[in-house]
């Protein structure tokens, strides 16, 4: 099995990781291109993976191609490699707002597209990724790309619609949890704690109560009242971070960013 990445940046390099890491794939079965030369060859290093200048060469020869460039140079990548891609090859992208319907129309023709949306948690085998497909792949393709991302992480199937959803409780999530880790870490110094500790416990409490989400079933209103005990501590931060819009700070960012997703090559 060949797995193809025309586009070999943050993303892209996270998923190489996390595939390679869960054994799912192995480095020499893994081919990718970059048209940024210094970070190809840095890329193919570290990860172990064949490089290439040549994007049709990996169109022609992936089993499964991951589209890792950005969303505004899609169109320009899918006319490169359309008269070259493999007939039983699955196209995957990641583009935020990138419909199947448009990525067909740029290819001109019928071909096997999957449509995701991944995050870099990824890198370390804690990705979440959303799937979709059209009309011309395979419940067996399905669930052979589907184990593939498995290999990094939690894979859903969802709606096309939900995908701008999606962009915002996942793919750009992590960047909001991390502004997250970094405040509790801040708040943490300023009563005195080293920065490195102070980065581990709230990092660890992160994954800690995401753990809990998941583990328990429960719901995180629960898991909050369990933690703010009467005339305690906790309830005190609650009620700041309610004057603060905490919550609403972090819904109103959600759907900007859902609404970006929407509209990424109208702006
Ligand atoms: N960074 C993230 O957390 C996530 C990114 N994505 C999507 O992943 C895609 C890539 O994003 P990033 O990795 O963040 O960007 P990036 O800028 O780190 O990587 C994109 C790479 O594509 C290369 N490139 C540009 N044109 C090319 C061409 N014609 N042929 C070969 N390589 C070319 C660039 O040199 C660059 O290294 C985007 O569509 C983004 O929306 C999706 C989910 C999460
Ligand atoms: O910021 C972006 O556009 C990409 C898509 C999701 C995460 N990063």
């Amino acid at each position: 099995m060949k797995l193809g990445f025309i586009g070999c940046g943050n993303m892209a390099q996270a998923m190489i990781a996390g595939v390679i890491k869960a054994k799912i794939v192995s480095e020499k079965e893994i081919i990718a291109s970059d048209k940024h030369r210094p970070n190809l060859e840095k890329a193919g290093e570290q990860l172990g993976i064949k490089i290439t200048d040549d994007n049709k060469e990996i169109a022609s020869s992936s089993k499964i191609l991951i589209l890792s460039v950005k969303p505004v140079f899609y169109d320009e990548v899918i006319q490169e490699i359309t008269s070259v891609i493999g007939e039983e090859t699955v196209v995957v992208t990641i583009a935020p707002g990138k419909t199947l319907e448009e990525v067909e129309r740029a290819f001109g023709k019928k071909v096997k597209i999957i449509r995701t949306m991944p995050n870099t948690p990824a890198m370390v085998g804690a990705g979440m990724t959303a799937m979709c497909a059209n009309d011309q792949v395979s419940e067996k393709e399905i669930h052979k790309v589907k184990e593939t991302l498995e290999g990094f992480g939690r894979v859903e199937m969802v709606s096309e619609y939900m995908m701008d959803a999606v962009v915002a409780v996942s793919g750009s999530a992590p960047a909001y949890v991390f502004m997250l880790i970094d405040a509790l870490a801040d708040g943490a110094v300023l009563k005195g704690m080293g920065r490195r500790e102070a980065r581990i416990f709230a990092a660890q409490t992160v994954m800690g109560s995401g753990k809990m989400v998941l583990e328990t079933g429960l719901h995180p209103a629960e898991l909050k009242d369990m933690v703010c005990s009467p005339g305690g501590t906790t309830i005190e931060a609650v009620r700041k971070l309610e004057a603060e819009g905490f919550r609403s700070g972090i819904i109103e960012a959600m759907a900007a960013c859902a609404e970006k997703s929407q509209n990424m090559e109208k702006d």
